[in-house]
């Protein structure tokens, strides 16, 4: 039987960069960036949750779950992460931000694939140079030392997940994928290559 997996979209950080307008709703070509996201993910996953600290009731308008981090201090990607980890009733969870548009429409396939053949814990996404931290596929048992980290005072997303079993699954072959929207030139920058 095919593995139920959940999918997290992390829309609940500060967007400083974006200057503090909510990335995950800032518009992109006629959309919301998340639902991009949202739209790359539909057919992956068996369930989309959202990630959000602010603003929930507009995500909730395209009627998906919507959870705040568990602890509300802003602790970044990673509270996101163990808030959905503990929540999830899947079998995986994989994790995105709300900020790459791009995303592989063959990301869960492909990073549950790796993570089988390795017999890892843990799968990441890398763009064939650099590996992606924030897109991850999770097994749920993985909650207890997200916490730990968590509560050590940790926050460094790669230190954590080298702890455990790791695959690694590079994207090279798709070179846009990873592309990370945090300022609004960037924004406007991969506006202009979607028009054309
Ligand atoms: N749940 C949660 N998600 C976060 C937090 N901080 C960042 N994120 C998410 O993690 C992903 C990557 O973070 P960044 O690109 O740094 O986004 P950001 O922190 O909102 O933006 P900056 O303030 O410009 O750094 C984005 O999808 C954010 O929404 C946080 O404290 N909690
Ligand atoms: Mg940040």
């Amino acid at each position: 039987m095919a593995p139920q997996i959940d999918a997290v979209i992390l829309a609940g950080g500060m967007a400083r960069r974006m200057g503090g307008n909510d990335k995950g709703l800032v518009d992109l070509n006629g959309q919301a960036m998340i639902c991009h996201t949202i739209n790359k993910l539909s057919t992956q996953v068996d369930q989309i949750l959202i990630n959000a600290n602010r603003n929930q009731a507009q995500y909730e308008q395209w009627g998906y779950t919507v959870f705040s981090d568990q602890d509300s201090g802003y602790l970044g990607p990673l509270a996101g992460m163990v808030t959905a980890l503990k929540q999830t009733q899947a079998d995986y969870l994989l994790v995105v931000p709300c900020d790459c548009p791009m995303l592989p429409t063959d990301l869960t396939a492909r990073l549950l694939a790796a993570l089988e053949q390795q017999q890892a814990d843990l799968a990441v996404a890398s763009d064939g140079e650099y590996e992606q931290p924030v897109v991850l596929l999770l097994k749920p048992h993985l909650a207890a030392s997200m916490q730990a980290f968590l509560d050590a005072g940790e926050r460094k997303i790669d230190f954590w997940y080298r702890q455990h079993k790791v695959a690694v699954e590079s994207f090279a072959d798709q070179p846009n994928a990873f592309v990370n929207i945090n300022t609004p030139e960037q924004k406007q920058q991969l506006a202009t290559q979607i028009a054309k």
